[in-house]
């Protein structure tokens, strides 16, 4: 299936503004290439954001939340009911993503895509609901297509809204207990890869723990696999509403040209539907950090993606990619401030 709006292409590269940084860059006091992966971050930025010396002033972050009616299979080592209660956590200022906002001096919004209950007006929470969670996939689809296109709408409203705002790089982030469940499905299912290869312990399954989790990825596969025929069916049978949003927040943000910074295992999963629908827009997506959860490497590996930091982070939210806004600033003020041997009086390299 595809959405009017799903079909844009990606907005073009602005290749001058590139090779301009690429130029700036070989000009400044410092051997050249010294600056390691610095460098190339700040040409790419530059490209993206088309001006020679890119900034990241602001940025916000977007953390999409809701619920999964594949919790019931006991595939999380949390109850359910963290969902809501991390929402009002977030709305409060006290989870680890606010932390991380509030010392970044990013923007936070939080958009509620269908938790089981509907925690009504919250500080700094938009909702969005496509329903009350989703539905068990192992039984049915996970969501009809008309909560898949309200999901996906709601990723769009949010990168409209962060685009209009003037904000530079778009952080994802998401919450919902049992997505990586959800996130492994699709995975395996975008990826054609194996249950077994895929799955991992979330947030701290034993081995018991992982191996229903793996049974139940499979049942889904096996239940979906002739309606998975492109990355909205498979989004639509076993996605999440905070993946389909994610999914649908990254297209847009590639559509209207948004740079965007890409968190753990499941924002990967969303970033790769998002270029499985749209090709081009990859080019808009750069990857923070490569998460703990095993299945990460896979994605990242099939997305070519070099991810900028490796913590050993397992926690969603966006917060490995907020840790990675500080480098990513720093490798922008490097650029922007620096002085060139010209500038400087300083020699350059013997030929
Ligand atoms: C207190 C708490 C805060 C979190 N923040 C993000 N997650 C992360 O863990 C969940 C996915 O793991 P699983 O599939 O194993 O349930 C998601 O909500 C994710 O964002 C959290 C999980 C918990 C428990
Ligand atoms: O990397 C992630 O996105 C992740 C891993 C475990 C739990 N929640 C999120």
């Amino acid at each position: 299936m595809s959405l009017s709006w799903t079909d844009i292409p990606a907005a073009p590269i602005d290749h001058s503004a590139r090779d301009e940084a690429l130029r700036r860059q070989s000009c400044l006091t410092k051997p050249p290439g010294a600056l390691g992966r610095l460098e190339a971050l700040a040409v790419r930025l530059a490209g993206l954001q088309g001006r020679a010396r890119p900034s990241l002033t602001r940025v916000r972050i977007v953390v999409f939340a809701a619920d999964h009616g594949v919790a019931e299979e006991g595939v999380s080592a949390f109850p359910q009911a963290v969902t809501v209660e991390m929402v009002r956590n977030f709305s409060r200022g006290g989870a680890a993503i606010s932390v991380l906002a509030r010392h970044l001096n990013a923007e936070l919004e939080v958009v509620d895509v269908g938790t089981v209950r509907d925690p009504g007006p919250l500080p700094g929470v938009v909702s969005c609901r496509a329903g009350e969670g989703t539905a068990n996939f192992c039984r049915q689809p996970a969501m009809s297509a008309a909560q898949l296109e309200i999901a996906l709408a709601a990723g769009r409203a949010a990168a409209m809204r962060a685009q209009e705002a003037g904000v530079e790089l778009f952080v994802g982030g998401e919450m919902g207990i049992a997505n990586t469940t959800s996130a492994t499905a699709l995975a395996c299912a975008l990826l054609d890869e194996a249950p077994e290869r895929m799955v991992g312990p979330g947030t701290g399954l034993d081995a018991a723990g992982i191996a229903r989790k793996t049974e139940v990825v499979r049942r889904a596969l096996a239940l979906h696999r002739s309606a998975m025929v492109g990355p909205l069916d498979a989004l639509r049978c076993v996605g999440g509403f905070e993946i389909a949003a994610l999914t649908g927040a990254y297209l847009a943000c590639a559509q209207a040209g948004l740079p965007v910074l890409v968190d753990g295992f499941i924002a990967t999963v969303a970033a790769l539907a998002a270029v499985r629908q749209c090709r081009g827009a990859g080019e808009w997506f750069l990857y923070a950090h490569a998460s703990a959860e095993p299945g990460h490497a896979r994605l990242l590996q099939a997305l070519a993606a070099e991810p900028i930091l490796s913590l050993g982070m397992r926690l969603g939210e966006g917060s490995g990619a907020a840790v990675a806004v500080p480098l990513l600033r720093l490798a922008c003020a490097l650029h922007g401030e620096m002085a060139t041997f010209a500038e400087a009086g300083v020699s350059e390299k013997a030929q």
